[in-house]
């Protein structure tokens, strides 16, 4: 079986995605070339600390970056094969919810507060399928059973004020798999809850990618759940995608210093904390890039060629690749 084979085929393919940000002094690229490929049902984490480009690429993917202050400089986004850059606004608004969905770390910003929650996925089922709205409504019911609602059909007729945030986010999932969609971006959708909900959603997520032959695209600063639940693993630092493997060799093997001091600044001795927080130093704000490696400031492992020059992201045959002139992971050799 071919590599391609073995690792399922390419569903979602990003291609050179350059986002820009209107700041002070004008249009300022916040990311750079962002490639990667999800395959079908993969569910992939999009990782590094805070700023690094995650949600931008997320949003830039949906198509949802908001108008006034963000664009898409560059680069295109293939969806099964259509290219989202070239879809008009109709167009997107047809292929969000039926084919790629999103959920957020705040499932309340999402939610409309005067509706029923129950009305609100119906909604989103009638948007998108020719049902009339009994049966909409019973789609509702049967979505919110499946995401593991106690008693779907009374907390339907509910407002969202109603629920707790680990069930808001179960009405989301609800939402965003009304259509069962091929591709479920989710920014840091476990973040704001709790650690025993935040098992549990994760593991609603994970079940519903299984159900639904999902393949999910997952933001997050959190290690652990990249431990639990991805295939393959993007690390982002300052806007570039300095890593991609599986979790396997990310968590065994990483190739760059990056990886490695993320791995490390998650595992401190006799904390079990994974957030990603205690790098010395800050990644780079997005106007003022380090010239050559945008990580080498912060690097131990760097020298004069990481100064001098950009360091180019180099592909490898097994499907990784990771932005240095170093790999250090010794067991593969390279
Ligand atoms: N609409 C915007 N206008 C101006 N700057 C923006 C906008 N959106 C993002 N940025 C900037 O782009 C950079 C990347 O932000 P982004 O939210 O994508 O990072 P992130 O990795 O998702 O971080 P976090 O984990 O904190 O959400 C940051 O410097 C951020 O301030």
């Amino acid at each position: 079986m071919s590599q391609e084979a073995e690792r399922g085929a390419t569903l979602l393919n990003v291609e050179e995605l350059s986002v820009e940000v209107l700041t002070s002094t004008g249009w300022t690229g916040v990311t750079d070339t962002v490639s990667f490929q999800l395959r079908r049902g993969e569910v992939m984490g999009l990782v590094g600390e805070s700023g690094c480009g995650k949600s931008t690429t997320a949003l830039a993917l949906m198509g949802l970056l908001p108008k006034a202050s963000a664009r898409v400089a560059s680069g295109t986004v293939w969806l099964d094969g259509t290219d989202l850059y070239s879809l008009s606004r109709r167009q997107w608004e047809d292929l969000r919810g039926d084919d790629i969905s999103m959920i957020f770390q705040e499932p309340m910003s999402s939610l409309h507060p005067a509706f029923t929650v129950g009305e609100q996925i119906a909604e989103s089922v009638r948007r998108h399928r020719d049902l009339g709205r009994r049966d909409a409504w019973q789609r509702a019911v049967a979505l919110l059973e499946k995401v593991g609602m106690p008693e779907a059909r009374a907390r339907a007729t509910c407002y969202p004020h109603e629920f707790s945030g680990g069930m808001l986010q179960r009405v989301l999932i609800a939402i965003a798999l009304a259509c069962e969609p091929k591709v479920l971006v989710a920014d840091e959708p476990t973040t704001a809850l709790d650690v025993t909900v935040q098992a549990q959603i994760l593991d609603l997520l994970r079940s519903m990618g299984a159900e639904f032959d999902l393949s999910i695209l997952l933001v997050t600063h959190d290690l652990d759940v990249v431990a639990d639940i991805c295939d393959e693993v993007v690390v982002m630092y300052a806007g570039q995608v300095v890593e991609q493997a599986t979790v396997k060799e990310f968590l065994h093997a990483p190739r760059h210093p990056y990886s490695r001091a993320l791995l490390a600044g998650s595992r401190p001795d006799g904390d079990d904390s994974t957030e990603l927080h205690w790098i010395p130093g800050a990644p780079p704000t997005p106007g003022a890039l380090p010239p050559g490696c945008r990580f080498e400031p912060r690097c131990a492992h760097a020298h004069d060629r990481c100064r001098a020059e950009e360091i180019a992201l180099q592909r490898h045959p097994d499907g990784s690749a990771h932005r240095c002139v170093l790999d250090l992971s010794a067991p593969r050799g390279e």
